[in-house]
């Protein structure tokens, strides 16, 4: 009984954390809302913001990316309990990105500023329906699976917990990572682009470009020929304006 409410409010805490890392996030990168945007914090020379910057975007990178892969979670789940192994995830991912936004020093000098009102109202209006589409997706496809939250909950009925599944709904049939796309839209979006500010969204684009290949060779191995047949269809990030005919079976 202790356990399975230890469970729960751990997933609890770790979702908690997501929230609070995923709305920090939005008002560091749009310099609003928050003690410290993406332009504030300590200044010094440019290549020590650079090398600061780039190791603490990479130590997200690394957790991230190690801790996601199949052969990590056989692993740990030898020292974690299964239900709470996806919560400890979001748990150190949050905990990454709080160290990334509280360490991140900034680069103000201008890349674009945009002035003209009807501008920048359009480029927020595009950064904003970046996150949407990013929350949107999370829920397409599980957004309490993915949190960790419905792990820890099967756990505290002593149900078995079932993963969704692979799945393709709405955005899914557009492009294979509409999370993905949310996210570089929100980075990109902005009337005034700094030099810190870039970046921030050029090398956590970059990341994404791999991470993405990560996720999907682990897609291909898992599921296979679907796998495969979707990926003929659907493009990664950016949708066509075709309709791709299915190939006849030989
Ligand atoms: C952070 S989510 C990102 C999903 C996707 N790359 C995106 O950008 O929307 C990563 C998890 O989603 C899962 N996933 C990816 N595509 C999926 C789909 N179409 N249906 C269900 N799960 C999916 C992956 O297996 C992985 O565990």
């Amino acid at each position: 009984m202790i356990r399975r409410t230890l469970a729960v409010g751990y997933g609890a805490l770790a979702y908690a954390a997501f929230l609070a890392a995923i709305m920090y996030t939005i008002g560091f990168l749009a310099n609003t809302l928050v003690p410290k945007g993406v332009d504030d914090g300590v200044t010094g020379p440019a290549w020590l913001a650079v090398a600061v910057d780039a190791g603490l975007l990479g130590v997200f990178a690394v957790q991230h990316s190690v801790m996601a892969r199949p052969w990590f979670k056989r692993w740990w789940t030898r020292f974690v309990p299964a239900a709470v192994e996806r919560s400890t995830f979001v748990l150190l991912s949050s905990l990454a990105v709080g160290l990334l936004l509280w360490q991140w020093r900034p680069l103000t000098a201008d890349v674009w500023s945009v002035e003209a009102v009807w501008l920048r109202v359009l480029l927020w209006t595009v950064c904003g329906l970046g996150w949407g589409v990013l929350v949107l997706s999370t829920f397409l496809i599980g957004h309490f699976d993915l949190f960790g939250l419905r792990q820890v909950l099967a756990r505290a009925r002593d149900a078995d917990y079932a993963e969704p599944g692979f799945r393709q709904p709405l955005l899914y049939r557009v492009v294979r990572h509409p999370i993905m796309v949310g996210f570089i839209i929100a980075f990109w979006a902005t009337p005034d682009m700094t030099v810190g500010h870039l970046l921030f969204a050029g090398a956590a684009t970059g990341y994404i470009l791999i991470a993405v290949r990560f996720e999907e060779h682990d897609l291909r191995k898992s599921l296979g020929e679907p796998y495969e047949r979707y990926a003929r269809q659907v493009p990664r990030f950016i949708p066509r304006t075709r309709a791709v005919p299915e190939q006849v079976e030989a």
